[in-house]
């Protein structure tokens, strides 16, 4: 009782400011979630400014809501051993991705995860997979091809989503697992992402508010068989009970040691029994999960923009098409800003993690570089937080701040070109965004990876075909990821129309 009063005592968090229209039973919860995503978190700040708690529902603790680039730099690359993904959050990566990289707590063990598999995602063995990233990319480009042939070279509302989930997943499975995904048409490519798009099912988003409370509020409902969380795993589970098994089966009396794939590295290790049989399974579903997913909805974003933006893709196919032979990875890194530019500002308007969540496992004090006033009148530079504390991180709205972009919710490749205005360097992380999570230790390991195959992908959609428009509107939503779904039409589940012309 005694600690417990004085952990109290020492946390700041009741006196942080607190934006108005709490709702008695779901605090600021409900309208976090039924506006637009990162909405209501970009209203407040302007209000509160950077840092503030908000009322969760059901009477759970309040939430720190933290948009301090100084906090989120401290939290993330000093002290991001010191703060768990939540109670909420952990199941849910686990039943989506499996129990690996991106599930593990603890320094010692996510340290020992990261050796492992840092080396077949790293840019000196993405440069030696090029040839095979073109090749895979171009199955599914091919595949496109003959569909628009006999199509007469013009395909209406087709949903981009459909090629982009196959040309991502076909590369990760050639250049990660060996394994040929037959362009995203074989039976396995099909039933990973028709599991996958169940998990994110509109069923799952609007049961979704109230579950997400009650899963805050009393955890142990992620073990009851409830159909929206049990299929969050469908997915998941397609690959651990088949696709795994045979890659395992197929490659584990061949490995060659000197390959540099992951699913090598894997089986090296497995032999060596320095991982069980259990971890190469969750480790193979979480990268052929992560390996696919954001990629795919990162181009799907990109598509619908260049479709309502015909000057940007004209220029963006004028700078790929003008590139002499083909660009190699260091081209791909740094030679064609344009291509640099659309993808940096797709990261920033549709960030694949829009809110990152954390929880204090030590009473901390996390420095602030922006100055908050506390509810005693009190000016600080740091919130003091006790173990069990909530932060979350509302990376959209940080993305999309007019004060720092000016036009936030503006897609504007143009805005990454030149000079840009220092405010906009404030946060840590790639681009100075944290879309990728913000340069710690528990940053997106496949961030070069998703950054070339987008690329590859990305250049040869341009450049064999043209993207129109079809007069429909996206509302965004989030089911673990940010999710494209139709305005009111959102029972048709996640998409994002276009019409497709052959050039
Ligand atoms: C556009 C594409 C991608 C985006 C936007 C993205 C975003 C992120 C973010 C924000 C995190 C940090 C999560 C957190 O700290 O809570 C993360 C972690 C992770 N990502 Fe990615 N990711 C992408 C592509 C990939 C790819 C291609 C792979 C695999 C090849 C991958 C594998 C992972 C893994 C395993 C983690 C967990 C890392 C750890 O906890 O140490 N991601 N990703």
């Amino acid at each position: 009782l005694k600690l417990s009063s004085e952990r109290k005592s020492a946390s700041s968090v009741s006196k942080l400011p607190v934006p108005p229209g709490a709702s008695f039973l779901f605090g600021h919860e409900k309208t976090v979630f039924y506006e637009q995503p990162g909405r209501a978190f970009r209203n407040w700040i302007e209000k509160c400014g950077l840092t503030y708690r908000i009322k969760a529902a059901f009477g759970a603790p309040d939430i720190v809501v933290l948009g301090d680039p100084m906090g989120i730099e401290y939290l993330t690359q000093k002290r991001i051993y010191d703060y768990h993904h939540s109670r909420v959050v952990r199941p849910r990566v686990g039943r989506f991705l499996g129990r690996g990289l991106g599930w593990v707590e603890g320094e010692d063990e996510h340290k020992r995860m990261k050796r492992l598999i840092n080396p077949s995602l790293s840019a000196e063995t993405l440069r030696t997979m090029a040839p095979d990233v073109r090749d895979a990319a171009s199955r599914v480009l091919n595949d496109m091809s003959q569909v628009l042939e006999a199509n007469n070279g013009a395909i209406k509302n087709v949903d981009v989503l459909h090629w982009t989930a196959r040309a991502a997943l076909n590369v990760v499975g050639r250049i990660a697992f060996l394994y040929d995904f037959e362009g995203g048409h074989g039976e396995d490519a099909e039933n990973i992402l028709h599991g996958r798009r169940r998990g994110v099912t509109p069923m799952a988003r609007y049961t979704g508010f109230i579950f997400l409370m009650l899963l805050r509020r009393f955890p142990i409902l992620n073990d009851l068989p409830i159909p929206a969380i049990q299929a969050q795993a469908i997915a998941r589970l397609t690959i651990q009970n088949g696709v795994a098994r045979e890659m395992i089966r197929r490659n584990k009396d061949f490995v060659d040691k000197h390959s540099k794939d992951l699913l090598s590295a894997l089986l090296i290790a497995y032999s060596e029994n320095r991982i069980s049989l259990e971890e190469l399974n969750e480790q193979i579903s979480t990268f052929v999960m992560a390996g696919h997913e954001a990629t795919t909805l990162t181009l799907g974003f990109t598509l619908w923009e260049l479709a309502h933006n015909q000057e940007v893709q004209n220029r963006l196919r004028e700078e790929i098409a003008n590139w002499p032979g083909e660009p190699t990875y260091d081209d791909y890194v740094s030679g064609l800003p344009y291509l640099d530019a659309v993808l940096n500002e797709t990261l920033r308007k549709y960030p694949g993690l829009a809110y990152m969540e954390r929880v204090a496992t030590k009473e901390d004090s996390i420095p602030l570089k922006e100055p908050i006033t506390l509810t005693d009148g009190r000016v600080v530079n740091s919130v003091e937080v006790a173990p069990g504390q909530t932060i979350l991180v509302p990376i959209i709205a940080i993305q999309r701040l007019d004060s720092v972009w000016t036009d936030g919710d503006t897609w504007r490749p143009e805005r990454w070109l030149g000079d840009r205005n220092p405010t906009e360097k404030m946060w840590p992380g790639y681009a100075n965004l944290l879309v990728f999570g913000s340069n710690g230790p528990r940053t997106c390991i496949g961030a070069k990876l998703a950054i070339f195959v987008y690329k590859i992908v990305l250049s040869g959609l341009v450049t064999r075909f043209r993207f129109e428009g079809t007069g429909e509107e996206l509302a965004l939503g989030i089911a673990s990821s940010l999710q494209p779904w139709l305005k009111d039409k959102t029972e048709m589940g996640p998409q994002i129309p276009v019409h497709m012309y052959a050039l």
